[in-house]
């Protein structure tokens, strides 16, 4: 994006993948409330790719972003985020490896993204700066990520109360995107915005894909990452059971999980599964 050559060692200089994730185990609760939340998960996301993570709620999508993000520890497996290793890494490794803008992060809601008391133009800013962008470079390249997310240049003096919910998912993902990260995890990024607001949030991520960002996008909706991922990885009760390209996972969907899925989002299949279909597939899966 910049045309800087890739530092030396990074996932792009190297061609390596942006994000490996390899047999990794995730566990909540101690001793006898100890539970699996991730069950050897394996994972690859190539510089540039989209990959969708599907699943039904409590499957593990978000503990798989919050552990490729440094905030749960893995308890197997390794994390490689951007050709670094980053399973065993303490708080002040993981400061320098965000403070570097490597990996960024959009949750379902905004307001979790942003700080409530910080102007638009502050919060875009804020991560160049501590990269170490000079303030006036920082605010430029600010504005033009506001246009690329197709918003107004005067809402930089607002606060993000002052916007609409839509308005506020777009400039999370600008500041996301405004250090030109080489991995972007969004957790259910449209899930919280109305049907207007979703496609448009998820025609921004179509167009952002071309700054050659990897995008992991979390969603229980299989529609909504269909139309964006390269590939379709699907988590089912802490399990990754099957990974595909999205016309693949779509068209011939292997685990009965995946066919629920499928079948149950007419809008993807000319033909969806009827009800008896369906209830032999659930039956197949509780069984
Ligand atoms: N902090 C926590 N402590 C204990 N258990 C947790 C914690 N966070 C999540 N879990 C459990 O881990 C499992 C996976 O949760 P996770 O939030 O990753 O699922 P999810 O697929 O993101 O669900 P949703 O779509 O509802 O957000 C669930 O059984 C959940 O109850």
């Amino acid at each position: 994006m910049t045309g800087a050559p890739p530092p030396a060692g990074s996932a792009a200089a190297t061609g390596a993948p942006v994000l490996a994730v390899d047999g990794l185990d995730v566990h909540y609760g101690r001793r006898r409330r100890r539970r699996p939340a991730l069950k050897g998960v394996t994972l690859s996301v190539a510089r540039g790719e989209t990959v969708g993570v599907i699943g039904e709620t409590g499957s593990g999508k978000s503990t798989l972003a919050r552990a490729v993000l440094g905030l749960v520890r893995a308890s197997a497996g390794s994390i490689t985020v951007g050709g670094e290793e980053v399973t065993g890494h303490g708080a002040g490794k993981w400061r320098a490896l965000r403070r570097r803008g490597v990996v960024q992060y959009v949750f379902q809601d905004p307001l979790r993204s942003l700080d409530p008391d910080l102007t638009i133009a502050d919060s875009l800013v804020e991560p160049l700066i501590l990269a170490g962008v000079a303030r006036a470079e920082a605010l430029t390249r600010a504005r033009a990520f506001l246009d690329r997310v197709r918003l107004a240049g005067d809402l930089l003096d607002r606060l993000p109360g002052e916007l609409s919910g839509g308005q506020r998912q777009r400039v999370a993902v600008a500041r996301a995107l405004v250090t030109e990260p080489e991995l972007v995890i969004l957790d259910e990024p449209v899930s919280a915005l109305d049907s207007a607001n979703r496609v448009q949030v998820l025609e921004i991520l179509k167009d952002l894909r071309a700054t050659g960002v990897a995008i992991v996008m979390i969603s229980h909706d299989l529609g909504s990452v269909a139309g964006i991922a390269d590939r379709v990885a699907v988590l089912y009760r802490g399990e990754l059971v099957e990974v595909g390209t999205a016309r693949e996972v779509i068209d011939t969907p292997r685990h009965p999980y995946t066919r629920l899925l499928v079948s149950s989002a007419p809008t993807l299949h000319t033909a969806p599964a009827d009800r008896a279909e369906r209830d032999a597939l659930r039956a197949l899966l509780h069984a």
